[in-house]
């Protein structure tokens, strides 16, 4: 029996990159929609009530508006967009997040995929809380770069249109309330919002997140050693996700933007002086990969009871 699978938003930048991944499974069928008709809401409600699972790829209202077209109670829902996140009803679609995190997905009807910023953010700190070594009420700040993918087909258009890039580097959601936010606060477990400064680099795709930390201030002032231990325990055996060990990382001594290039894997890294007590966390993803397309097809075989990494480029 096949999975009959729909991508509302197919014809956008994430929706292709899943289209691309769910491509010549045949335990899947996938439903679509003609591009002409991609916002036609007859055609989308019953290619939306048609599907086992439907994964939104699209703006923030018109998911809302996707997920109430659909009439039936059993169509189950990973959706890409903002709208979600921090709803009652759904999950939050990042498997790693703590022990137990993926058997709640692989129960839930409604999931939202996560953020491309609050992936790398996440998976860096959410352990590190776990095991005590980060307080739930340090302040933390959080930085990095994306590629102008992240802003979909309209920021790919201004930095590919006739006049040419905005800027090499530029730093945004300077108002300090960029949408990405509160879903860092809550999964990560922090009392207050992290402090998240970040920017578009004129790259097509890939991202940076980093957290700095000042050890030597913090209670009980933790090693390098023991926030790599942590991570790194974390997740052990996880076929996604990799921790890069202390002395690979300080032989690297850089990463650059491009370090997964187009795959789905999140490579972390712990720079550090023990000397005087600093740390700086990195994650290496990209935005379409792990951040969005990579982490939306990872939940579908989670749903479905697929092999969690089935068409997933690593
Ligand atoms: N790009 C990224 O790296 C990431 C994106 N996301 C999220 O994924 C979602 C999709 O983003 P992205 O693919 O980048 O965006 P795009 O703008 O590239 O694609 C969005 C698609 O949705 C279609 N669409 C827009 N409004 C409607 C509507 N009312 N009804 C039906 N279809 C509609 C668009 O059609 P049209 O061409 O007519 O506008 C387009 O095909 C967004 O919520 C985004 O925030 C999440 C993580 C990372
Ligand atoms: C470069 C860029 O603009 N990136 C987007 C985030 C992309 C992403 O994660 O998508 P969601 O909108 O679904 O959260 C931004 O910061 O708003």
């Amino acid at each position: 029996m096949t999975i009959n699978i729909f991508i509302d938003g197919g014809h956008g930048t994430t929706g292709i990159e899943i289209g691309d991944r769910l491509a010549g499974r045949p335990e899947l069928s996938l439903i679509t929609v003609p591009e002409a008709q991609r916002r036609d809401a007859g055609a989308r409600r019953d290619a939306l009530n048609a599907a086992d699972i439907v994964i939104l790829c699209l703006p923030d209202d018109a998911a809302r508006e996707a997920v109430a077209l659909i009439d039936n109670d059993h169509t189950r829902v990973i959706d890409a967009s903002t709208a979600h996140r921090v709803a009652d009803g759904w999950t939050y679609g990042f498997p790693e997040l703590e022990p137990g995190h993926r058997e709640r997905l692989a129960n839930s009807r409604f999931v939202a995929n996560p953020g491309c910023w609050p992936t790398g953010f996440l998976a860096l700190v959410r352990p590190l809380v776990l095991a005590g070594l980060l307080p739930a009420d340090w302040p933390v700040t959080v930085s990095g770069a994306s590629g102008y993918s992240g802003g979909g087909k309209a920021m790919i258009a201004d930095y590919e249109g006739a006049s040419g890039a905005p800027s090499a580097f530029l730093p945004y959601g300077l108002t300090l309330g960029h949408k990405h936010v509160p879903e860092m606060t809550r999964y990560a477990g922090l009392a207050h919002p992290p402090l998240f400064a970040p920017a578009v680099a004129n790259a097509y795709r890939g991202m940076i997140v980093e957290v700095p930390l000042q050890l030597r201030a913090m209670p009980g002032a933790p090693s390098v050693a023991a926030i790599h231990d942590a991570l790194a325990a974390a997740y052990a055996g996880a076929p996604i996700v990799s921790v890069a060990s202390l002395d690979d990382s300080a032989a690297m001594g850089n990463v650059p933007l491009e370090h997964v290039g187009a795959t789905d894997r999140l490579a972390l890294f712990v720079f550090g002086n023990e000397e005087r007590g600093q740390a700086r966390l990195v994650a290496a993803l990209d935005n379409l990969g792990k951040g969005a397309a990579g982490a939306a097809v990872q939940n579908l075989n989670i749903l479905a009871g697929l092999p969690e990494t089935a068409g997933l480029r690593l």
